[in-house]
């Protein structure tokens, strides 16, 4: 019964290429924007790091560009890694150069992590700023968990499995009060980062889960296959509170 639960709203969608997964990526998270400006007046969105933010390309181009209420957006990182801002290896940096420096997003509606700190200080203030975030009621509370509840998560998911920080196999996939954690053994480099936990994961509103590419068909059938293994990769372990939807290339779905 629980499983079913879990499972029932989660949709799957399949591209014949990345491309035409850009252009449906954009219209769904525009369609949520305006869906959440109207009924909120805010829109609270989550970004991973990697190969997700090329996929965002669309929403830097008309029609999103000008018809997307951008001054309601208010924009966070699943995960980031210890790294000043200016780090190649900043997932912030790679926002902001392939998104965020493109779209008139205010300034204050983005919430990077404080790169002066160390991993545990940085996890701390994120967590921090959340919290005066759910007071002033910028960001939601879920009535179900008593966690954040963000409007729309926008994440990747790795070779292995990997979504977030939160990799297969390690403690932190445990983790069920905090709402921010650190790791610094993180087995894909840089090995010191901060990341959502996963109550926070899966208390979103809606999900998004964008693959791409034969490197990850793996997992894609571990998670979508017939797969029995009781030891589930983290991105098993991801669910929505309204809908969850895997946005997938031909590629990755090659092994199905
Ligand atoms: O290290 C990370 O990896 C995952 C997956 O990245 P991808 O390039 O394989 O799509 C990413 O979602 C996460 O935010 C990032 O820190």
């Amino acid at each position: 019964m629980a499983a079913e639960n879990k499972n029932k709203n989660k949709n799957v969608q399949v591209f014949d290429s990345e491309e035409d997964l850009a252009v449906s990526l954009a219209k769904y998270t525009a369609d949520l924007s305006a869906k959440f400006g109207k009924e909120k007046g805010s829109f609270t969105v989550v970004l991973s790091g990697g190969s997700l933010i090329d996929s965002l390309r669309k929403l830097v181009e008309p029609p999103y560009v000008d018809s997307i209420e951008w001054a309601k957006w208010h924009v966070f990182w699943v995960d980031e890694r210890v790294v000043p801002k200016d780090h190649d290896d900043s997932n912030y940096k790679l926002a902001y150069d392939g998104f965020l420096s493109q779209v008139p997003i205010t300034t204050g509606n983005v919430y990077a992590i404080n790169d002066a700190l160390s991993a545990e200080g940085a996890a701390e203030d994120y967590e921090t700023c959340l919290k005066h975030l759910t007071k002033s009621n910028i960001l939601a509370t879920s009535a179900a968990t008593g966690f954040p509840k963000f409007d729309l998560m926008l994440l990747g998911m790795g070779p292995d499995g990997h979504i977030a920080s939160l990799f297969p196999g390690h403690p932190l996939l445990k983790e069920n009060e905090k709402w921010v954690t650190f790791i610094k053994d993180s087995p894909k480099p840089p090995p010191e980062r901060i990341t959502f936990t996963f109550p926070v994961i899966n208390s979103s509103a809606y999900i998004a889960m964008v693959v791409c590419g034969a490197g990850k068909s793996s997992a894609v059938q571990t998670a979508l296959g017939n797969n029995q293994n009781s030891d589930l990769l983290p991105v098993q372990m991801a669910l929505a509170e309204e809908e969850f939807t895997w946005f997938l290339d031909k590629d990755a779905t090659s092994k199905l």
